[in-house]
């Protein structure tokens, strides 16, 4: 799905030019769910957004669902194959209901009017907002505006779907929600691109890419990058409770393979 190799972005600063991406070798499969994290202003955005078009990177080589990420026309038509679900609930709404929302999105592709309104009813009833079909937008909570927000994404047949931090400002309730209505995408064969900066995200995600001032650190399994990488204790991370408790079993011998990385997986073991 994405290929990148010698990823460099600069940014012009005044008269200067800073680099902002150096270097970056990466690979998303189709059908992966990966997460991407790092520290603020470690580039995670900028990288995302030479994903879908948005950034134009400076030197190396991109190519996203098998187009060179170089010609103008190709950013353009990956545009809409990548779609980004942002922080901000408020910030990515354009209609003043769901309906109208998701119809904005299917809008250029020239259904006819009865099909139309099948489709949205659909996409609505599968981000679970079938039942605000005809609320005001204003009256959603975050974590229903950041499903309506999904839902804009399949309206527009994304082959894949970037949340960016698009948890960070719900409530624990809110972010299992929208965390799940992501795997069950996942699941029926969307490509995810998962960024976080919460421990317990990146320990249910079968890959990890941490990035750090605008490199690649690390590209690998959650395990060992919490139980084989010196990694998250330089970058001052705090552990989980369930990785604090592992890191107690595994001074006690325990392999790495058994060592828990989320609560469920720390009551089974106890
Ligand atoms: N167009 C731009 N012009 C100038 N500086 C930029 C531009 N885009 C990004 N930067 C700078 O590049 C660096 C990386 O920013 P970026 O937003 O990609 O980081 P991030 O990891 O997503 O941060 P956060 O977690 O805070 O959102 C920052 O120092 C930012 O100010």
């Amino acid at each position: 799905m994405i290929r990148a190799h010698n990823l460099t972005l600069s940014v012009r600063e005044g008269q200067h030019s800073r680099s902002v991406l150096q270097g970056i070798d990466f690979h998303i499969e189709r059908g992966e769910w990966v997460a991407l994290t790092g520290a603020n202003g470690c580039g995670k955005t900028s990288l995302i957004r030479c994903f879908n078009g948005l950034n134009t990177p400076s030197a190396g080589s991109l190519t996203v669902a098998g187009l060179d990420m170089r010609p103008a026309h190709n950013r353009a038509a990956v545009k809409q194959r990548v779609q980004l679900v942002f922080q901000n609930p408020e910030a990515q709404t354009v209609g003043s209901t769901p309906f109208e929302d998701i119809a904005f999105g299917l809008e250029n592709r020239g259904l006819a009017r009865d099909l139309m309104i099948a489709r949205i009813g659909e996409i609505l009833q599968q981000v679970g907002l079938a039942h605000k079909t005809e609320a005001e937008v204003s009256t959603l909570s975050g974590g229903e505006r950041q499903r309506l927000a999904v839902g804009c994404c399949l309206a527009l047949d994304a082959d894949m779907i970037i949340f960016d931090e698009a948890t960070s400002m719900l409530d624990p309730e809110g972010r299992l929600d929208i965390l799940e209505l992501a795997q069950g995408l996942w699941q029926a064969g969307t490509t995810i691109l998962w960024v976080t900066q919460r421990m317990e995200e990146l320990a249910v995600s079968p890959r990890i890419a941490v990035l750090g001032g605008g490199q690649l650190l690390y590209d690998g399994s959650p395990r060992s990058l919490f139980y084989a990488s010196a990694l998250p204790d330089a970058l001052g991370w705090t552990p989980s409770p369930a990785v604090r408790v592992g890191k107690l079993l595994q001074r006690q011998g325990w392999p790495v393979h058994l060592l828990p990385l989320t609560g469920q997986e720390l009551e089974e073991i106890l």
